[in-house]
């Protein structure tokens, strides 16, 4: 019997950001090995025109909750929505469901934040920052708490390059920065933000580290342990391989490569992709909150959830077998044939974005016009192109992860624990991984059909048809111009045309005499 599992049974669990991509398979893994857990409440916002019940219906009736569904069917009754929003005060809980939380949870599952890179500081701060000190104050208050497990990230301290499992404090105090968003303006916070978030690449990063100073200072008697994942990727093989539901993360670029939009990206090949499946990571959340409880570490652990020092990958690999996948099953009605270059120098990377990205838009949305319809592929690409521009920080340098506390956990796992919440990434073969991540895109983010890959093959067989025909056909414009104005192209091709007409006129003469 698995200890961890165990430890869940009976026990009333809140997790915040349950309605992100982490929460879910987080709620999906525990429902499904301990279903005689006595209830998860989750804290959501109405959104997109959906109720939070609606927004639960939605999740429990996905298809990554088909198992749970066998193996806990009154999983419904399980779960308990409790509205709430984390932007405001008291998160905007009533006073009986804040009642209730207080009372009752045992176990609390951080998860909620804000991932955008661009969001604007104060947002950002409210999120990442000053919602984390309110759950801490809420925590403080709840009698049954055995364990309180933040979710943060890996790169929170992304301007150093060897990062340890401990908490590196900013130069300004949290708290002066919750403070000063409360009475600055925003063009005022605008200009400082640069000077705020240093040699950190966006406020992202930023208030997720301030978010960990937070939860220092906060922590007084409880037990809290960190996590840090790397860069969190569709799942390895729980509840099945290569479910991912949004486009974070390589997710959203792996598309636009697949359906042809990008094509090059300046990356470093040899840099270390850290990508982690996100079972993994929910493997080693559910075992640390189980040690966190259970062992009671004296101090705050964080537990760094990475690749690269145990099993690395580099992004040179991973654009190969992204495109050798696409192969196999390309995505359906692709704007130019796939391809998934990094290119570590500037001026190539310029130019292939000018040659390869802007100049096909440019010359798609001519063609739109001509024939009456709307241009819109120049927008697209310039929204592409600031989306890359945002990871090419990321995809650009190596860090390394030091897992002391990660691999002291995995050894304090019985043999049974360790292989029902697996964390162990040295045994992922990412070349399969990485093909049922593809997979995985295609089939739950695009919905795209099986069914449809002939369809898709034929579809990329005409764009090459086109691609050189339309090279052809550039070669020979470029070239008929070139020989108008100089003497020099000229003579070229009157030495080309007289070779190989005395070529073929020699071929005949031999072929003549043979017969
Ligand atoms: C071939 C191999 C590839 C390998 C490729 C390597 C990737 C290597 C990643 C490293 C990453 C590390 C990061 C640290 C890991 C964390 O700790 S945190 C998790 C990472 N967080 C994220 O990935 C969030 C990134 N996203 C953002 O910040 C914002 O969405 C963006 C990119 C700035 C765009 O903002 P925006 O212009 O306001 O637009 P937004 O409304 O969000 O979306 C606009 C459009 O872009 C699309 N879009 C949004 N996000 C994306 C995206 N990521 N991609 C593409 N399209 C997107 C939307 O679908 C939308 O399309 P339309 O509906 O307009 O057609
Ligand atoms: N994805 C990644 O690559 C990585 C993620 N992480 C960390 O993991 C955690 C989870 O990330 P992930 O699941 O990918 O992120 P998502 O963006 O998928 O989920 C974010 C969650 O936070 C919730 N949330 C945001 N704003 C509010 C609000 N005002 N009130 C209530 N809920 C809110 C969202 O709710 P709603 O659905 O209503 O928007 C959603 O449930 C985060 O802490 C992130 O920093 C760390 C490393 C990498």
């Amino acid at each position: 019997m698995s200890m961890i599992a165990a430890f869940y049974s009976g026990k009333s669990i809140l997790i915040t950001g349950a309605t992100g991509f982490m929460g879910k398979v987080l709620m999906e893994k525990l429902f499904r090995t301990s279903p005689d857990l006595k209830v998860i409440y989750i804290l959501v916002r109405p959104k997109a025109g959906q109720t939070t019940q609606q927004r639960v219906f939605q999740i429990l009736n996905s298809k990554l909750f088909e198992k749970v569904k066998e193996i806990c069917p009154n999983v419904h009754e399980k779960i308990r929505a409790i509205y709430a929003d984390l932007n405001q005060n008291d998160f905007a809980i009533s006073k009986e469901d804040m009642q209730e939380l207080l009372s009752c949870t045992n176990i609390v599952f951080h998860c909620a934040a804000t991932v955008r890179f661009d969001d604007h500081l104060r947002h950002a701060v409210q999120l990442n920052v000053t919602a984390t000190q309110q759950l801490l104050i809420m925590a403080s208050q709840m009698p049954k708490l055995e364990a309180f497990i933040h979710i943060s990230t890996a790169f929170s301290n992304c301007n150093l390059t060897h990062i340890d499992e401990v908490i590196y404090p900013c130069p300004v105090e949290p708290k002066k920065i919750i403070d000063s968003m409360e009475w600055l303006d925003d063009a005022i916070i605008d200009e400082i933000t640069p000077k705020l978030i240093g040699d950190r690449p966006n406020t992202y990063t930023y208030t997720k580290a301030l978010g960990e100073m937070v939860v220092q200072q906060e922590s007084r008697n409880l037990n809290i342990a960190i996590i840090r994942p790397s860069i969190v990727g569709a799942t390895w093989q729980e509840p099945f391989p290569g479910w991912v539901d949004n486009l974070n993360g390589p997710s959203g670029l792996i598309i636009a490569a697949g359906k042809g939009f990008l094509r090059s990206i300046r990356g470093a090949p040899m840099a270390v992709a850290d990508l982690i499946p996100v079972d993994t990571v929910v493997n080693l959340t559910l075992a640390v909150g189980w040690y966190t409880a259970v062992h009671r570490p004296k101090s705050t652990l964080i537990y760094h959830c990475t690749s690269g020092n145990l099993n690395p990958c580099n992004w040179g690999k991973m654009g190969f077998q992204v495109l050798a996948t696409f192969e196999k099953v390309p995505f359906e009605r692709a704007f130019r044939r796939p391809n998934a270059d990094f290119t570590a120098n500037t001026i190539t990377s310029q130019y292939w974005n000018a040659v390869s990205h802007r100049a096909p838009a440019i010359i798609y949305d001519f063609y739109l016009r001509l024939t009456g319809r709307k241009p819109r592929m120049t927008k697209i690409m310039n929204r592409l192109l600031k989306t890359v521009s945002m990871i090419e920080y990321f995809v650009n340098r190596s860090w390394e992860w030091s897992t002391y506390n990660t691999e002291m956990l995995m050894s304090e796992l019985s043999p049974e624990d360790q292989r029902v919440f697996n964390f162990d990434v040295r045994q992922l073969n990412w070349l399969e991984y990485i093909e049922n991540y593809v997979l995985g895109i295609k089939k739950y983010l695009l919905k795209e059909d099986m069914a449809g890959i002939p369809e898709a093959k034929q579809h990329l067989k005409r764009l090459r048809n086109i691609h050189y025909l339309f090279n052809t056909a550039l070669f020979l414009i470029a070239w008929r111009l070139l020989i108008a104005r100089s003497q020099m192209a000229r003579n070229v091709w009157f030495f080309i045309v007289s070779f190989c007409y005395k070529f073929l006129s020699y071929f005949r003469a031999s072929s003549t005499l043979k017969v």
